[in-house]
């Protein structure tokens, strides 16, 4: 499903368009079943679009955390930028591609995020610590805070929404787009600390580490104590300071943009309070949050939603 091409191959489409996004579909539905729960709230135009976003983030991603992630070298990311141009030129390498191209025409894409996407990806390849949380930054806004920029693209702004007399034109959210980003990735790198652990990684900053006292090797094997559980809740503290800037913007998206976004960022964020539950535990349990609860979260993002 997610196969990714050892080289350039030659340009072969197996699928039809409509036959491609329908995997886009089931790619996002695998991987994420947040992200996916959230498109399904939106229009079939933005949801496709979302996809075909996603598939291509994934399949980024997994160039450095997948399965055969130990072939990817940096001329694997230069080969796989360049592909990224000519997706945009117009020339998909495959059907996967193609959906990409296809949403382009339809969203005003910039290209530039998704480069970044790569340069985080990059970083991945030669770096496996982060002394302060300022470097940390600069990593979520490349892996995710992108993402949060093409998202908005494809959401769109709210127009109608009352511009003050000195503005220059509708508000755009970005630095809020982008702020949803991070609060995600600081979420995401939170619930997988103890699997990033056993690779080696560590994203928390050691700037961080060394205020409360614990250390590389307490986290290498795992300890749970006062010390983490400080640590811990000051990470946790730090996201939803991101989570709440982010929702500032999301009155700024279309109408129709509202609940989705409201959807996965309430969903997503909810994976800090599975954290809590957990006692910090993100060493020997994965925090998700149940279907049942993100069944009631539905109903708490349609009245965000509404609220102007
Ligand atoms: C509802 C909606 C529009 C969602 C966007 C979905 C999308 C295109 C996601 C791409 C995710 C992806 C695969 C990125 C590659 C790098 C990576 C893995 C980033 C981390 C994601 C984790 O995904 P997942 O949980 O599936 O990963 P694992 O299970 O760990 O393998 C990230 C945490 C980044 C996620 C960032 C976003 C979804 C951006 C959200 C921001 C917006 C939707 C902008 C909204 C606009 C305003 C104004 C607030
Ligand atoms: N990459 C993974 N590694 C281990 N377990 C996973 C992984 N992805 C999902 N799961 C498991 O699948 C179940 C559903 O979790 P969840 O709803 O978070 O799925 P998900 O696809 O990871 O969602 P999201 O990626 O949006 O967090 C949970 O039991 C979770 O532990
Ligand atoms: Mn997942």
């Amino acid at each position: 499903m997610l196969q990714l091409p050892k080289s350039p191959p030659k340009v072969t489409m197996r699928l039809s368009l409509e036959e491609a996004y329908e995997e886009c579909r089931q790619i996002t539905a695998k991987y994420s079943k947040t992200f996916y729960l959230g498109t399904r709230l939106m229009s079939e135009a933005k949801r496709r679009a979302i996809w075909a976003i996603y598939v291509w983030c994934r399949r980024t991603d997994e160039l450095v955390d997948g399965p055969d992630a130990k072939q990817t070298t940096p001329e694997t990311l230069d080969l796989w930028e360049a592909r990224l141009e000519a997706i945009f030129a117009g020339h998909p390498q495959d059907e996967l591609d193609s959906t990409l191209t296809d949403t382009l025409q339809r969203f005003p894409l910039e290209i530039q995020p998704f480069r970044d996407m790569i340069e985080g990806q990059r970083m991945d390849l030669y770096r496996s610590r982060y002394e302060t949380f300022e470097e940390l930054k600069l990593y979520c806004y490349r892996v995710a805070g992108t993402v949060g920029l093409m998202s908005e693209g494809v959401m769109g702004i709210n127009r109608a929404a009352s511009t003050a007399p000195w503005a220059e034109g509708p508000y755009h959210p970005t630095q809020e787009a982008i702020a949803l980003g991070i609060a995600n990735q600081l979420t995401n790198i939170l619930r997988d600390v103890g699997e990033d652990a056993r690779r080696g990684r560590i994203y928390l900053p050691l700037e961080d580490l060394a205020l409360f006292d614990y250390t590389e090797r307490d986290l290498l094997e795992g300890v749970i104590d006062e010390r983490w559980q400080a640590l811990m809740q000051f990470q946790i503290q730090r996201a939803r300071k991101y989570y709440l800037q982010a929702e500032e913007g999301i009155s700024a998206l279309s109408p129709d943009a509202r609940l989705p976004v409201w959807a996965a960022t309430i969903l997503y964020s909810n994976i800090l309070t599975e954290i809590e539950r957990n006692q910090y535990d993100v060493f020997n349990q994965r925090a998700y949050v149940p279907s049942w609860r993100k069944a009631l979260c539905l109903p708490v993002a349609w009245l965000r939603a509404q609220a102007l």
